[in-house]
């Protein structure tokens, strides 16, 4: 298994995810070949997922060949994905390689730039659309943003998506999360794991990542 569990998140550490997450942090890779990265890293850590984390059960199948025992992903269709718009996009495309049969949640939520950080280094944000499949007991719930940096955004998501649910699993996935990000999501929901291909050094003033890969939204969007 490739993801190792640290104290303050999960890493997913398959070569790939590394070796890609690398292509797309690059400064030279244009539009399309960032946002293929994206599906790609995100079809990775759904594999991780359910690696780590889903169980199998045996089965009974027949060869063309003969009888024999064959193992079977349990709860496939108990995954709930939550895109947040909308970096996510790209990154959810991979994950139902994944997962396709998944129910979806969407939520638009957005930093407020202008505004900027607080004095405790939040970001206002704008919800401004949510769609969500009801969430059951016994469902594994992933919230998926590629970029987790001062937390605020994904905090105003997890509101919306735990109010008045309880699902058995919530993985909150990004590609690359910052230390301050996982503390802030970390204290608001500590029943949350916390799954991330890398812990990078630090925010800037503009509460951007460093090294990070910059707007993760604008690159795979064209949009600046
Ligand atoms: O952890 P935070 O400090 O809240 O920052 C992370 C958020 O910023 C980006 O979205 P952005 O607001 O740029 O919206 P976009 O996806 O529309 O570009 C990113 O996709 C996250 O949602
Ligand atoms: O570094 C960052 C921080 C927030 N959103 C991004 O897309 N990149
Ligand atoms: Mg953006």
């Amino acid at each position: 298994m490739t993801i190792e569990d640290r104290d303050d998140a999960y890493l997913v550490t398959h070569a790939l995810a590394k070796d890609t997450l690398s292509k797309i942090r690059d400064v030279e890779t244009e539009q399309v070949a960032f946002r293929k990265g994206l599906v790609k890293l995100g079809r990775i850590c759904g594999y991780e997922i359910i690696d780590g984390a889903m169980d199998t059960e045996y089965v009974s199948i027949e060869t063309p060949m003969a009888e024999t025992t064959g193992e079977r992903v349990k709860g496939l269709d108990d995954v709930v994905i939550i895109n947040v718009l909308r970096a996510a996009t790209p990154f959810v495309e991979g994950l139902l390689k994944a997962f396709p049969r998944a129910k979806q949640g969407v939520i638009s939520a957005g930093r407020d730039e202008e505004a900027g950080m607080n004095e405790d280094g939040e970001f206002p944000i704008t919800i401004d659309y949510v769609k969500l499949p009801e969430i059951r007991e016994q469902d594994t719930v992933i919230v998926a943003d590629p970029m987790l940096a001062t937390g605020s955004t994904m905090c105003a998501v997890l509101d919306y998506v735990l109010d008045g649910a309880d699902p058995e699993n919530l993985f909150v996935l990004s590609a690359v999360s910052a230390p301050d990000g996982l503390l802030r999501v970390g204290e608001a929901a500590p029943e949350a794991d916390l799954l991330t291909v890398a812990i990078d050094d630090h925010l800037d003033e503009d509460g951007f990542i460093v090294p990070g890969l910059g707007d993760a939204g604008d690159r795979a969007f064209r949009t600046k």
